[in-house]
């Protein structure tokens, strides 16, 4: 039978000592929530002892009617000199009703003398009195051995006197930090070993990514007899973070043979890990491990050759086992199976010893060479696919289009934009003014196509992005326009390139309408409504 491996989040207490993550109360409830679908064990919800804000979670937590987690809150063993009946942080863990307390203390001779400046035997009475008071008030307690691996190196002696002080006391486990993260995996394992002779309480591993290695020293420890592994969503915490859970998880369960969740529950491992981000405003890298959307992504053209017949030759787990999917991405380094790929996605029916093929793959590179760029530009991409192939019928022609910009000395800038459309073999013609050339642009399509297609009404931009690719040549460079744009159920990207901002980005904005049309049906005005519309009679 597999060996149960816990697993501790600590992502609303050690993550938001991450620089640039604040999480707001609501926040915080809304990932406990997530965190105890995902089938967590603990959730560490904040130390009470610090700050109101942590105090009000607690005190709301109960309203999440969690499931699978037990809710902890974190501290210190009580301060030098006094009793723990006084101690403002453990009582503050008592106060908040959590059945489970997690409290940290000194395990490195060196911070006893340097950061809380005691004596070892005040250090080792603090640690026992600690956990003993917690015990006697009948919370489980998990004590984190702040530095023990540091302090294990430096004074072997001491740090285990520590950890067998909090055993005497009860602790129900005793965590082994990494603090400063600077340990390698073979040390974190005999470590451990040692450990796992020395008591009998179980053991469990909080590791630091200093050194990059938060994973695999949680790897190490496991594999060395620790049964909790104490970590982040995504790896956010102090400095450079913590081990990272999202990796942690299927790593134990998917190569180890360790239990840790459920099948089901690791299925939603990507949506949780970018929930999480989401919240916490924190981007999520695309080549995450696991549940990046690059984690899957295969851009060579002999890896799309290779996983059209038979993904395992370059990918190490079935993306849906941990909610990923497998996507392709079209570059100048893809082959013909690339686009074989996407067509299929498509419906559209091809092989890829077509001639058709060969001259497509071979206009794509040619506008990378350009700087064009269409693993960002998957509107842009479709409509060349489809054209390629036949299958595109062009809602609209560009007949002309003017931009007039005015700006005078005492009057603010004015732009308008003029454009002239064939559509449905109709000349259409709209002037519209913008607080931009391309706002003004945007507005006078719009003003020209929702006469034929209203649906265009739900169609906005999201997002317009201007790279300037030659910068040697300053005003003269090239420039690559991206646009994205959303219906508020579907979100696209197109992309237009040119030595003319205004021509780059009309490129990327007919692009984004071109798509967005795809398969609409063109609305035929009534003839007395003509005039009104724009239309003119030939
Ligand atoms: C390894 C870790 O990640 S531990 C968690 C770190 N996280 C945080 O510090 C975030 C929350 N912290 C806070 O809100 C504040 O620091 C508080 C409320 C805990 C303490 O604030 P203050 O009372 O103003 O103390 P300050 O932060 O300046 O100094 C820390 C104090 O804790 C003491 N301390 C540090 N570790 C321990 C410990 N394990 N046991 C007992 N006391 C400790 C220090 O000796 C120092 O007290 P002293 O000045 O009397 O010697
Ligand atoms: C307890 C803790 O957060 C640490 O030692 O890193």
């Amino acid at each position: 039978m597999a060996t149960t491996v816990k697993i501790f989040d600590t992502t609303l207490r050690d993550g938001t000592q991450g620089e640039g993550i604040s999480l707001s109360v609501e926040d915080k409830m809304k990932i406990a929530r997530k965190l105890d679908s995902l089938g967590v064990h603990y959730i560490e919800g904040g130390w009470p002892g610090s700050n109101n804000k942590d105090i009000e979670f607690f005190n709301r937590v109960e309203e999440l009617e969690l499931k699978n987690a037990k809710v902890t809150a974190f501290g210190s063993t009580r301060r030098k000199d006094t009793l723990p009946e006084n101690d403002l942080n453990l009582n503050r863990i008592l106060e908040v009703g959590v059945p489970v307390a997690t409290i940290f203390g000194k395990s490195w001779d060196f911070h006893v003398h340097q950061a809380i400046q005691t004596t070892l035997e005040e250090n080792l009475a603090m640690i026992y009195d600690s956990v003993k008071y917690l015990k006697s008030n009948g919370l489980e307690v998990i004590y984190d051995a702040e530095h023990f691996f540091d302090g294990y190196k430096n004074n072997a002696e001491y740090a285990l006197q520590t950890i067998k002080k909090a055993e005497e006391a009860g602790a129900d486990w005793i965590v082994l930090c990494d603090t400063n993260g600077g340990s390698m995996p073979h040390e974190i394992s005999q470590i451990v070993t040692v450990v796992k002779q020395t008591i009998s309480t179980p053991i469990g591993i909080h590791a630091h990514n200093d050194c990059e290695l938060g994973v695999a020293n949680s790897l190490s420890a496991v594999m060395a007899g620790a049964t909790q592994v104490q970590g982040t969503i995504n790896g956010f915490g102090e400095r450079c973070g913590n081990a990272n859970l999202v990796s942690v998880i299927p790593n134990l369960q998917l190569k180890l043979g360790y239990e840790c969740i459920g099948a089901e529950q690791l299925a939603t491992l990507s949506t949780v890990a970018r929930y999480v981000s989401e919240i916490a405003n924190m981007h999520l890298p695309v080549n995450q491990p696991y549940v990046g959307s690059a984690a899957f992504a295969h851009k060579g053209g002999i890896h799309v050759s290779a996983i059209l017949r038979n993904s395992s030759t370059y990918e190490h787990i079935t993306p849906e086992l941990v909610g990923n999917k497998q996507r392709v991405l079209v570059s100048e380094l893809a082959g013909q199976s690339n686009l074989v790929f996407k067509a299929q996605e498509l419906g559209l029916d091809f092989d890829n010893d077509n001639q058709q093929t060969k001259k497509l793959i071979e206009q794509i590179k040619d506008m990378e060479h350009q700087g064009y760029q269409f693993e960002g530009a998957d509107a842009t991409l479709e409509l060349l696919i489809r054209d390629a192939y036949g299958k595109l019928e062009e809602a609209f022609t560009l007949e002309s289009l003017k931009i007039m910009v005015v700006k005078t000395a005492d009057q603010p800038v004015v732009t308008e934009a003029i454009v002239k459309l064939k559509v449905n073999g109709e000349t259409v013609y709209n002037a519209a003014e913008g607080n931009g050339p391309v706002n003004a642009l945007d507005n006078a399509l719009r003003k020209c196509l929702m006469q034929y297609y209203p649906s265009l009404q739900n169609v906005h931009l999201s997002d317009y992005k201007v790279r300037v690719l030659d910068e040697k040549d300053t005003t003269a460079a090239k420039v690559r326009v991206l646009v994205e744009s959303t219906d508020f159920s579907s979100s696209w990207s197109t992309v237009g390139v040119s030595g003319n901002v205004i021509e780059a980005s009309w490129d990327a904005l007919v692009d984004s309408f071109r798509y967005a049309l795809l398969g609409q049906s063109c609305t035929v005005v009534p003839d007395e409504h003509r005039e009104r519309v724009g239309l003119v009679n030939h």
